[in-house]
This record gives structure tokens, C-alpha cells and sequence, in this order.
């Protein structure tokens, strides 16, 4: 699906979409316990996958939209052995977190994705679990999925490179608790993506599980029961908040308000600060959860995307908006998400009139350099380069329009349909 959208100018009320990464979480939590109800859970095509594998390890996902819950029978920490392939689309963290739960199985899994996910890297997380005694196989022996995943392990010390995936040190956490002896994770290189594991962390403790960080890495003890008690509320999604405040600063002459903001350990807050560095007019009511923007005049800023690799394609938008040099800093893990989002937003925007250069590690975009122009632009079927283009149509001279618009349903499912009622013009 082609979207189109032309030069706009938005404004009004509009709610959070909830967390991706908490919804992920609940929902394998919930399949580690006996069950749960997950209540404002994100439903989209990724969190679909993290439920079709809970119900491959023999638990059960039902979805009462009328309650906004989910309402989940776990497999109590030990999963059954799937009767069929794990599905696990374009979802990083859905193959991450279920190929350790696959590792507490008897017999073998497996678990395979789309042509992006069947890319990305894997190896660090079959290593570790070789090392914990199970077998954990790539088909191709490329270090990507397809994976053939066995076990039981039954715990102890894995080492781990920090600097590929978080997702690998909350996978193994999370089914560490369940194990006999528990898992010691020795990190290797230094930790990228950091809030993603206090993310996890924080969950973990919802359920009434312990992990935490040890002097060298992470640790979690085995025979640990998952129960969330009354169940788990998930929070507001400050990736996907990002787009919705850029609309704000960059289109919004009345300013635009998101509700359900409320904090959390999600490291993607930052974006409120990195948009006030920035000039940007942004006012945040913790306690009542609303965040609101207005359109200002933006300036360069210099940002390390260590710990928010999300944010890249906002802040690369937001930086070719802006007057001055943006440079975005440490952002070599950007390039292992659904594509190589650091070379998607350098070729998009340069081909939108931005003057880009790329390094390793390394994005400048010099913002002084010309107005955006709207073009015809590849969205990578990648739900975050979509959604940041979308957000520089709103300010480009002529129509912008973005190929594979439908891949929004990843993380965002209804953002056009937001941005439209927000007084963005869409079409589809
Ligand atoms: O654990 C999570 O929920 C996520 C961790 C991050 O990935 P990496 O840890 O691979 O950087 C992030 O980019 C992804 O969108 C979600
Ligand atoms: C990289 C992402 O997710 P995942 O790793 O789960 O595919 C994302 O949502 O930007």
C-alpha cells in the first residue's frame, strides 16, 4: 500500500498507542506463569507473534476487546515442545525472547520470520545457549533464522556481546527464572539498548520474579514462580510517542496533545528531552500523563543513540527540520533492525533535498541546507522508517508518498488514521 501525504498542519487530543516492549513482555510473562490478564495490551502484527508462540508452548491467548484485555493460560514454565514451525514475522523481539523459551523444551523448535527477520543476527544468543547445555542450530549456519532450538537447559553462566541485541540478555532472563540453577550472563563488549533490560527488569518484578545486574552482566535464580497477581497494565509506547510529538513541534501552530504518557523505564522518553535541546516547545504533565507540542523553530543538536535506537529515524527527521548540523552518534546497532535504518533515513532524506552524510557510527545532518521536497520514497516495509517519513511529509514541499505504508502495523496499527484525524492530509 502507497500512502500520500501533503504539506498539513496539525493539532488536538490523541492517546498513546501502548508499548510494544512491555506488551511482549506481559504476554511471554504470562505464558512463563500459570496465566494472566494483560489489560491495554498492544495489539499489532508483532505482539500477534509473541501470542502465537505461547500457544505453541501449549498455553492460550484470548483476546476480549470489549475489556481492552488480554486474558492468557500459561504453560507454567515449562513449555511443550511446538507442534509446528513458530511463525515469528517481522518480530525482533518475538524470535529473541521465545527461541530461550524453546531452549526449556524437550524436543526441538522451530522458529523462523519474514525476509527482514531471516537477517538479522541471531549467533550471540545460540552461542549462550550452547554454552547452558542446549542446542541451538541457524539452519544455514549464517547466525540467522531459521533456527532449530533444543533442550532442556537447566541454567548456569553464559558470556554475551552487549553491543548486538539486548533482547538476547532479556531472553535469557526470562526463562533463566525457570530453570534449575538459574543464569549468570557475562557481558562481553559493553551494553547498547541498556533501558530494554530494565524494561524487562521492571516486569520481571511485576510478576514477582527477581533479576538483576551483576558486577559483570546480569543474573537472574532459577525455581522462580511468574504469578502478576491482578493482572498487568501496560503503559503508553514512547517510540511510538515520538512521531506524534515531531508532528507536534513541526506542525502543530496550536500544539498537540498525547495523553497516556505516563514515565516508565522506557529509554525512548528521552525524545522529550533531545526535542527541548533541540528549541522544541514540549511540556510534559507526568502525573496526569500528557505531553504537549507546539510548532518551533528547531536547531541542530549532537545525540548519542546508545540507548534509543528507535529514536534514530525521529531525530534524523527532526534533524533535517532543524536549523544547523544534527549528528547522531553511536549508532552502529541501528543497522540490525528490519533494515539498516542508519542507510534507509541517510538515502530517504537525501532524496527528500537533505544534506546527509553516513558513517559507521555515525549520522550528520545538515538541516540549513535546503527545504524538504516530497518524492517517492522506499519505506523498507520497516513500520519506523515509515512512520518518521510520514512525519517529514508533513513539512515538505509537494506530495510525499510512501511505499509499503501497510508495514505500520508492526508497532502503530491506526497511525494514518491518526494522523489524518489529527488533521494531517492522507491518502491512502
Ligand atoms: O527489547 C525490546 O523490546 C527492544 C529492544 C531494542 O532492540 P535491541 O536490543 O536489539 O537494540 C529495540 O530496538 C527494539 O525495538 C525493542
Ligand atoms: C527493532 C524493533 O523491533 P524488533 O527488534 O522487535 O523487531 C523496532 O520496533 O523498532
Amino acid at each position: 500500500m502507497d500512502v500520500t501525504l501533503s504539506q498539513s498542519t496539525v493539532g488536538g487530543r490523541t492517546q498513546a498507542p501502548p508499548s510494544k516492549s512491555y506488551t511482549h513482555r506481559a504476554i511471554l510473562a504470562a505464558g512463563y506463569a500459570e496465566g494472566a490478564t494483560v489489560s491495554d495490551p498492544l495489539i499489532s502484527a508483532d505482539t500477534r507473534a509473541t501470542m502465537r508462540a505461547v500457544e505453541a508452548f501449549g498455553g492460550s491467548v484470548d483476546h476480549d476487546e470489549s475489556a481492552n484485555r488480554l486474558d492468557i493460560e500459561g504453560f507454567g514454565g515449562d513449555p511443550e515442545t511446538p507442534a509446528d514451525v513458530i511463525d515469528c514475522a517481522n518480530s525482533g523481539t518475538t524470535i529473541r525472547l521465545t527461541t530461550a523459551a524453546a531452549s526449556l523444551a524437550n524436543g526441538l523448535t522451530v522458529l523462523t520470520g519474514d525476509e527482514s527477520l531471516r537477517s538479522r543476527p541471531q549467533g550471540p544468543l545460540l552461542r549462550a545457549i550452547d554454552q547452558l547445555g542446549g542446542r541451538a542450530e541457524s539452519t544455514r549456519s549464517n547466525g540467522q533464522a531459521p533456527l532449530v532450538v533444543g533442550g532442556p537447559i537447566t541454567g548456569g553462566s553464559a558470556a554475551i556481546p552487549g553491543d548486538v541485541s539486548s533482547q538476547f540478555i532479556t531472553a535469557l532472563l526470562m526463562a533463566g527464572a525457570v530453570t534449575d540453577a538459574g543464569i549468570d550472563l557475562t557481558l562481553q563488549t559493553e551494553l547498547k539498548s541498556a533501558p530494554y533490560v530494565d524494561i524487562t527488569l521492571e516486569v520481571l518484578d511485576e510478576f514477582g520474579v527477581s533479576a538483576r545486574k551483576s558486577k559483570n552482566g546480569f543474573t537472574v535464580s532459577g525455581y522462580q514462580e511468574y504469578d502478576a497477581g491482578d493482572g498487568y497494565t501496560v503503559p503508553g509506547d514512547f517510540s511510538s510517542i515520538s512521531y506524534l510529538l515531531a508532528a507536534g513541534v513541526l506542525a502543530a501552530r496550536d500544539g498537540l496533545t498525547i495523553t497516556g504518557a505516563y514515565p516508565s523505564a522506557q529509554g525512548d522518553q528521552a525524545i522529550v528531552e533531545i526535542i527541548r535541546e533541540m528549541g522544541g516547545d514540549v511540556s510534559w504533565d507526568e502525573d496526569a500523563g500528557e505531553l504537549t507540542a507546539a510548532e518551533s523553530s528547531l536547531s541542530g543538536v549532537e545525540v548519542s543513540v546508545a540507548d534509543t535506537p528507535d529514536l534514530l529515524p525521529t531525530i534524523a527527521v527532526l534533524g533535517a527540520a532543524a536549523d544547523g548540523t544534527t549528528t547522531i552518534t553511536d549508532c552502529e546497532h541501528v543497522r540490525y533492525k528490519e533494515t539498516d535504518r542508519v542507510s534507509a533515513m541517510a538515502e530517504t532524506l537525501r532524496k527528500m533535498g537533505a544534506s546527509v552524510t553516513e558513517e559507521r557510527e555515525t549520522l550528520v545532518i545538515d538541516g540549513s541546507a535546503s527545504t524538504l521536497s516530497g518524492a517517492t520514497l522506499d519505506g523498507r516495509a520497516d513500520h519506523r522508517i515509515i512512520m518518521s517519513l510520514a512525519i517529514a511529509g508533513l513539512i515538505a514541499d509537494g506530495e510525499t508518498t510512501i511505499t509499503g505504508a501497510e508495514h505500520v502495523d508492526v508497532s502503530f496499527p491506526d497511525f494514518f488514521e491518526r494522523l489524518s484525524q489529527l488533521g494531517a492530509t492522507v491518502s491512502k
